[in-house]
């Protein structure tokens, strides 16, 4: 196993960055997890520059520890872990953005290799569900977001961040019996997105939700739903309140704190996690890389997750 530059030896601010200082794809003969960055804004609907959050979160992970005390695992012992470089994607044509991402996360992963994901903008968990779903066949959805993003189309366009869910649910890539929001919040268009919402399949724990019910008891029902179904967790850093994520592009008052939402995914330990991604965060409105040193510990605890479940 190669694990990451010990920062007891080189100073963990010297040399280049990449995700938690680990080796890269092409240095290690096979990887179990890989963590990969998709530069990829072009679906946004208000603020852009999420194309710019994957170097920014490496650069954040650098910090990062090998022991994980909140999950009781070192997962770059236990797995080999690598930073798989960014997926190379047009951004001047959405369609075919999409279709390299399929392209190249199917071929990471038909080496046997889990994917946890960097955007990029919410577009992207597209492409991803769909090429995960190639190996497992629908599967369950944990969805971690202020929006719904099940909006059928803005502007007339079909691919877009507030659209990916509805497109995945047509696409028959989603096990409905197992999808969730976590998180949602703030002012909708109409009720009818919330009909629209429910009549796809989705189940919803608001922000408000996870607030009066706290964590333990939102942690239950959503694994209680899931089972043993292979799940794909999509994590929208927009889905903390903007005190703790001022970085992204369509903030919403009145979310989940950090230490909230990394405890709700810790609580996710032992389910058959199969792919996770973190989107949407944007550096150019971040302050003290509050919300990339976020993200790089949900990718961090997302990797744990992985490490348990693969390694022996
Ligand atoms: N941040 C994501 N993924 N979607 C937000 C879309 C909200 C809107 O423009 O109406
Ligand atoms: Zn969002
Ligand atoms: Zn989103």
């Amino acid at each position: 196993m190669i694990g990451p530059v010990d920062s007891s030896q080189v100073p963990r601010y010297a040399g280049p960055a990449t995700f938690a200082r680990l080796p890269r794809l092409d240095q290690v003969a096979h990887a179990d997890v890989a963590v990969v960055g998709v530069p990829f804004d072009t679906g946004v609907s208000y603020r852009p520059g999420a194309r710019f959050a994957p170097s920014a979160v490496r650069e954040a992970s650098r910090l990062l520890r090998p022991y994980n005390p909140g999950l009781d695992v070192s997962p770059f012992d236990r797995i080999q872990v690598a930073d798989g470089g960014d997926i190379a994607v047009n951004p001047f044509h959405i369609g075919e953005a999409i279709e390299t991402i399929e392209q190249a996360a199917s071929e990471l992963q038909a080496e046997g290799t889990r994917l946890v994901t960097i955007g990029g903008d919410h577009t992207i968990a597209l492409p991803l569900l769909r090429a995960v779903s190639r190996i497992h066949g629908p599967v369950a959805l944990l969805h971690f977001d202020a929006h719904l993003d099940t909006w059928d189309t803005y502007f007339g366009e079909p691919y877009t961040h507030g659209t990916p869910f509805r497109r995945a649910v047509e696409d028959g890539i989603l096990d409905t019996e197992a999808i969730s929001h976590v998180g949602t919040r703030g002012p909708l268009y109409g009720k009818k997105d919330l009909e629209d919402d429910r009549r796809l399949g989705f189940g919803i724990v608001t922000s408000s939700d996870v607030m009066r019910r706290g964590v333990d008891e939102t942690v239950d029902a959503l694994r209680q739903r899931i089972g043993s179904r292979p799940l794909y967790v999509s994590i929208d850093i927009d889905v903390l309140d903007p005190a703790h994520a001022p970085g992204t592009g369509t903030p919403e008052a009145g979310g989940m704190t950090s230490r909230e939402l990394l405890e709700i995914v810790r609580g996710l330990r032992g389910l058959n996690l199969v792919g996770a991604d973190v989107v949407e965060v944007a550096p150019a409105y971040d302050h003290a890389d509050i919300t990339s040193v976020a993200a790089s510990h949900l990718a961090y605890d997302l990797v744990s997750l992985l490490a348990l479940k693969e390694g022996q």
